[in-house]
């Protein structure tokens, strides 16, 4: 069935189950691109203007299938939300109605962020996702909430809240060593609940931490005084949350396998509207890129990438960046020298398990990938073509876009996966290669990069 995905584009996800043929780049790839709005920054700014007193815009948000789950959980919650003509948001904020069925998706955002909100309703919340998220980590997000106050049907999804219009809240102790979304949920609804809240973090390191610093920033445009000065500590005050307009920067995880592609073929790629300062986590790949040989300037034109004649792999930990390991991982299965990404256990409970599905796909196109307790290892092999499968993870299936740039005759699985948090991956990508980079189908043949 065609689905509207955003922005007029409409996907027919009869199609997009199919193979996809990964374009391989003929030689060196030339482009500027501009990739649509920040999904973490879109849905902390709808959830925030949905608790606000008043009107707020966002303007230039991701219109994506993570971002119109938040959208729709909130209307489904009574919000106003209504689509400008330009493709930005207006929310209107208010009381929250029970009664609703939340879908989730398969976005951590959604599962972990509407549930701390939806406490504040007037009747049950029911919340379900894909059969994919019902295996995401969940039980720390509802425990907590029980203990401040909710009461709550079941431990993971799917599961019911039975909110009473109003939370107690207070201090909480939490292990927010799965996801750092454990943490940003609770905060972006505390200053609502009636004591707002206090969160303590104890296990081991909160993955991701820059999008907690994230959510903390985004808190205090909205007027919500935080106090974060005490390690795995945060404190929101209770007091209103101020409706305004967000600015959305471009996604810049999503900026990545479009850098990557200069990398890896010798090209130069700019990633245009580059923020000059950002909470966001793919503002880091800047660096790794270089540091396997990349240059990498960012200037008023954006960030631009230029590949070098030789790859080299890396070694790093990427606990605070997890979201990028998929496309660090494709650039090392293409470098001429080992790699190690550690700090990243937790990606077993992203969209898949990231680091099973990373090490199966490079080591099926005849790469040398192999697990370690908190990582991969990823060793030269020469690499042939083949199928990668998506496991219904966008990162995947732009990791297996990057690699088939290098290794003709590789096909993605189900490529539609990726309008997860890009509206027309397939689209871009061509658009990239539009310059004569890309080769057909017809000149493919299997070929060998190693
Ligand atoms: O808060 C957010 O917007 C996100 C936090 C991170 O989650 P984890 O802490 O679970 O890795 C990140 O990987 C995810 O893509 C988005
Ligand atoms: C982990 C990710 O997503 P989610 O917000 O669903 O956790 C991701 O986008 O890489």
């Amino acid at each position: 069935m065609p689905v509207e995905v955003g922005e007029g584009v409409v996907r027919d996800y009869r199609v997009m189950a199919e193979l996809w043929p990964a374009p391989s780049a003929a030689g060196p790839v030339g482009a500027t691109v501009s990739v649509p709005g920040s999904k973490s920054l879109t849905n902390r700014a709808l959830l925030l203007a949905a608790l606000a007193e008043g009107v707020s815009v966002l303007r230039n948000p991701l219109r994506s299938r993570d971002t119109t789950l938040m959208a729709d959980a909130l209307r489904s919650l009574g919000i106003g939300v209504r689509d400008l003509d330009d493709g930005d948001w207006e929310v209107t904020g208010g009381p929250l109605r029970g009664g609703a069925r939340i879908d989730c998706g398969l976005a951590g955002t959604v599962m972990r962020f509407v549930p701390a909100a939806a406490v504040l309703a007037d009747g049950p919340v029911h919340f379900d996702g894909d059969p994919g998220a019902r295996v995401r980590p969940m039980t720390t997000v509802l425990t907590a909430l029980r203990d401040l106050g909710a009461e709550v049907a079941g431990d993971r999804l799917p599961f019911t809240l039975n909110a009473t219009g109003h939370l107690p809240g207070g201090e909480v102790t939490i292990d927010a060593s799965a996801s750092s979304q454990f943490v940003s949920g609770l905060l972006l609804a505390g200053a609502r609940y009636d004591r707002g809240v206090t969160i303590r973090h104890a296990g081991p390191p909160v993955p991701s931490m820059p999008h907690v610093v994230m959510t903390v920033a985004a808190l205090r445009e909205a007027g919500v005084t935080v106090d974060d000065g005490t390690p795995d500590v945060w404190r929101v005050e209770p007091g209103p949350i101020g409706a305004r307009t967000w600015e959305i920067e471009p996604d810049l995880s999503n900026a990545t396998p479009f850098l990557a592609a200069g990398a890896v073929t010798g090209g130069r790629v700019t990633v245009a509207h580059w923020p000059s300062a950002t909470h966001q986590p793919g503002d880091v790949f800047r660096g790794l890129l270089a540091e396997m040989g990349a240059e990498v300037v960012l200037d008023d034109r954006g960030v631009t990438v230029t590949g070098p004649d030789r790859l080299v792999g890396i070694d790093a930990d990427l606990h605070e960046v997890g979201e990028l390991t998929p496309t660090v991982a494709a650039v090392a299965a293409l470098a001429d020298t080992p790699s190690r990404i550690r700090g990243v256990a937790h990606l077993r409970g992203h969209e898949t398990d990231r680091l099973a599905a990373l090490v199966s796909e490079i080591n099926g196109l005849g790469g040398r990938a192999r697990e370690t307790e908190d990582g991969l290892v990823i060793e030269p092999a020469p690499l042939h073509g083949g199928r990668w499968r998506s496991y219904a993870d966008h990162r995947m299936a732009t990791a297996g876009a990057v690699i088939g740039l290098r290794v003709p005759g590789v096909s993605v699985e189900d490529i539609g996966t990726t309008s997860k948090t890009i509206p027309d991956f397939p689209g871009m990508w061509a658009a990239m290669l539009g310059g004569g980079a890309g080769v057909s189908d017809a000149e493919r043949t299997e070929g060998v990069v190693g």
